[in-house]
């Protein structure tokens, strides 16, 4: 049914806009230029909405009006103050605006508005799927994790209203645990920097999977897109290639929801999931040795280094990186391949073996047992959630930002890959060798579009 929504009187709130069939999440449902835009938070700013006001044209006056015959007897400035949406972060200016600034709050929101700064126009999605017949509401906090009391007296001071969503008509007992888990949550969000560069991955992603958590049961939906790029730099400073474009198509499908495909960080998202060398800390964690950094991964500059005649790249790189976040260990052998060159099979046996054999216990044992966070079934962003899956393998192709088809292995190949290596039992050496050697083969083809067959051993 059109429109999407209907202006509907709201008992104790007003009016309010009503969902008039059921609306998938992501949907576009506002995209308002303001009426007049002031800042709400001097008098000066104040006095001028009015001139404003005065100066707008008919039409756009009369819908101004219509916000004050809602609000009894509050007076024009008054009216202009709590219909007026926040347009800035950091406590900056507030826009008035014939759709969005019907919308009412909610500390659980099922949509996100955000102020496009660059086509100047006021944006809300559906952040969750909707139903036909709900409220739409939006969060006018100026952060949406604050504790009851904070969102109480930001609400009532900037908005003069006392929330009765959901979340605030919680039992005392109920909010407190609430409380508690926002609290946790921010607080994990301020340790996550520290520890993805200070702790080990295994760490740095234990923190993340307790907020995803965290995410779920306070339904900070419009948290999702952050994390997930958490996710991914973890992942990229590690260089584990996979799971990075793993965690990058996440993070970009979540900013889809919220913030629209042409969004500054969707659109960054995307490429980074199609290119995650191109994170700008890519690999600075990882202790692997790469020559030149990062053409390993990224099929367009393995073929310049080619064609440059670039002498080398690691063959212990390969090995690292197909296993899940590792810290990779500090001495890993750097044997060198210069193009061109024909590989053995026992010589990249022996040289599989060293490294094998160097990669202390430590970094072993945490590749067998890190994981990416566990599905969540019960809530409507389920299928966006990471699925700890670690013996799923996929395969997909996709087009590489220069055009070229790239072969993209799904979360979990590269565990899968580590297990097939720990668990290996002894087997003859012919056969050993055939595995490793059509491993390698394959990863070459897939990444660097170069047979090994072509390369000789440089000792
Ligand atoms: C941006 S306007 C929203 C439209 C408003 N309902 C109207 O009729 O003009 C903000 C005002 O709506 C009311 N409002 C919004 N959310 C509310 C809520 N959760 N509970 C009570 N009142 C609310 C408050 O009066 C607030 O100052």
């Amino acid at each position: 049914m059109w429109p999407l929504f209907s202006i509907q009187p709201i008992p104790g709130k007003g009016r309010g806009l009503v969902a008039n069939q059921s609306i998938p999440r992501g949907t576009l449902l506002i995209s308002d230029l303001p009426l007049l835009t002031f800042m709400p938070t001097t008098k000066g700013g104040r006095a001028r909405a009015i001139e404003l006001y005065k100066q707008l044209p008919y039409d756009k006056k009369i819908a101004v009006e219509a916000f004050q015959e809602g609000h009894g007897r509050m007076s024009l400035r008054e009216v202009l103050l709590v219909v007026g949406l926040p347009i800035e972060q950091q406590g900056g200016r507030a826009g008035v605006f014939e759709n969005a600034s019907l919308l009412n709050h909610s500390c659980i929101p099922n949509c996100y508005h955000f102020w496009d700064g660059v086509k100047g126009q006021e944006i809300v999605h559906a952040l969750i799927d909707i139903p036909a017949g709900a409220e739409l509401t939006i969060d006018y906090t100026s952060d949406d994790n604050l504790l009851f009391y904070q969102r109480q007296r930001e609400l009532q001071r900037r908005f003069n209203f006392t929330c009765s969503c959901p979340l605030c008509s919680l039992p005392r007992r109920e909010r407190k645990k609430s409380d508690n888990r926002r609290y946790r949550y921010t607080q994990l969000v301020d340790e996550f920097p520290t520890a993805l560069t200070d702790c080990s991955p295994k760490v740095a992603m234990g923190l993340l999977n307790a907020m995803f958590k965290l995410i779920e049961k306070e339904s900070l939906w419009s948290h999702l897109g952050a994390r997930y790029a958490d996710g991914f730099q973890l992942c990229a400073m590690h260089s584990d290639v996979f799971r990075a474009h793993a965690w990058a198509r996440r993070a970009k499908q979540a900013y889809i929801i919220a913030r629209g495909a042409g969004s500054k960080d969707a659109k960054g998202m995307a490429l980074l999931e199609k290119v995650p060398e191109r994170f700008g800390l890519f690999g600075t964690l990882c202790k692997i040795k790469m020559y030149p950094p990062g053409a390993l991964f990224v099929p367009s500059s393995a073929k310049q280094l080619f064609a440059n005649g670039v002498p080398s790249f690691s063959i212990t790189s390969p090995i690292i990186s197909l296993a899940p976040i590792v810290t990779a260990p500090p001495a890993v052998s750097h044997q060198t391949i210069p193009p061109g060159t024909k590989l053995s099979k026992g010589q990249w046996k022996r040289a599989r073996a060293r490294a094998a054999t160097r990669a202390d216990g430590y970094a072993r044992k945490e590749a067998a047992t890190t994981t990416i966070p566990p599905a969540f079934t019960s809530n409507p962003f389920s299928p966006l959630l990471p699925t700890a899956s670690p013996s799923i393998i996929s395969e997909s192709s996709d087009e590489s930002v220069d055009g070229e088809e790239d072969v993209i292995i799904e979360l979990g190949a590269a565990t899968a890959v580590h297990h097939q290596e720990d668990e290996e039992p002894e087997e003859e050496e012919s056969r050993f060798e055939e595995t490793e050697m059509a491993e390698m083969k394959n990863f070459c083809r897939m990444m660097m579009e170069v047979t090994i067959a072509e390369c000789v051993w440089e000792s």
